[in-house]
């Protein structure tokens, strides 16, 4: 099986999904702190981004992670000013990162739409493509560093991180991070990793729970092409791993996918 071939794990609902996440992602963690020393996570937005961030807070087991030695990332942002509820950045702190000894200078928030460069998307999403070109390795030559785990929460549409279906940051094949205009799911202007980039992480693990996006991971899953379904578009370099829950997984064709698991 070659990574960019999904592995499907799927939970009996969405609390047992964002607990068995958030065991998943700590034992990641302090296995790549154990083997290089630091760790380095990709966060996302959404419903289920923010459920699994939760029930790290709630796990006892968050205190094997040296919160000090991980760098932190998102995946996309809402352009929207830096205390506003609706970013991704808020809530991950509401959610975790205000309980726990994370070193700030290690947070790597996408920047505002009140910060240095004002409204700019395009300018504020290539300060981003800076800071990740800064991180990155000699060998990273995508102009990111290889993320051990990038999240993304997959929307109703497909889209993952801010890449829409058919629009135009998804066909971006050049830039690492890119402003986004006009995206269907509101605030319309947003800041998004794109495909080379989330690619170059060595694990990519998608969230869907809930019925509402049963469509979605079906359409994704049998492989219609990254314009139509972002979802279907992305993968790590050494894992490609789909943690859903049974409402999610309902209208996956049988065929395509050994029987759901518990
Ligand atoms: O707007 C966004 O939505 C997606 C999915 O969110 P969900 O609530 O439908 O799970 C999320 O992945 C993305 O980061 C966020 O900005």
């Amino acid at each position: 099986m070659t990574a960019a071939v999904p592995q499907l794990v799927v939970h009996r609902d969405k609390e047992l999904m964002a607990q068995a996440a958030a065991a998943r992602l700590i034992t990641k963690i302090v296995d790549a702190q154990s083997a290089r020393g630091t760790a380095s996570v990709v966060l996302t937005g959404g419903r289920n981004g923010n459920a699994l961030l939760a029930a790290i807070a709630a796990s006892p087991a968050r205190d094997a992670v040296d919160w000090s030695r991980l760098d932190l990332w998102w995946g996309d942002e809402r352009f929207v000013p830096s205390d506003d509820p609706e970013r991704n950045a808020v809530q991950a702190r509401d959610e975790l990162l205000d309980a726990v000894p994370v070193n700030p200078a290690r947070v790597h928030e996408m920047p505002a739409s009140d910060g240095v460069d004002g409204s700019d998307v395009e300018a504020a999403a290539a300060r981003y493509a800076e800071e990740l070109a800064k991180a990155a390795g000699p060998g990273d030559r995508t102009g990111v560093p290889a993320f051990d785990v990038l999240l993304l929460g997959v929307g109703p549409d497909t889209h993952v991180a801010s890449l829409f279906p058919e629009h135009p940051g998804v066909r971006e094949t050049e830039r690492t991070v890119v402003g986004v205009r006009g995206a269907p799911k509101p605030p319309p202007t947003r800041i998004s990793l794109t495909l080379p980039a989330i690619r170059a992480a060595r694990e990519v693990w998608l969230l869907a729970a809930g019925e509402d996006k049963a469509d979605a991971v079906a359409l994704a899953l049998s492989g219609p092409g990254e314009l139509l379904a972002p979802a279907s578009g992305v993968y790590g370099r050494s894992r490609t791993l789909w943690l859903l829950d049974r409402p999610a997984a309902a209208k996956i064709p049988p065929q395509l996918y050994p029987p759901a698991s518990a």
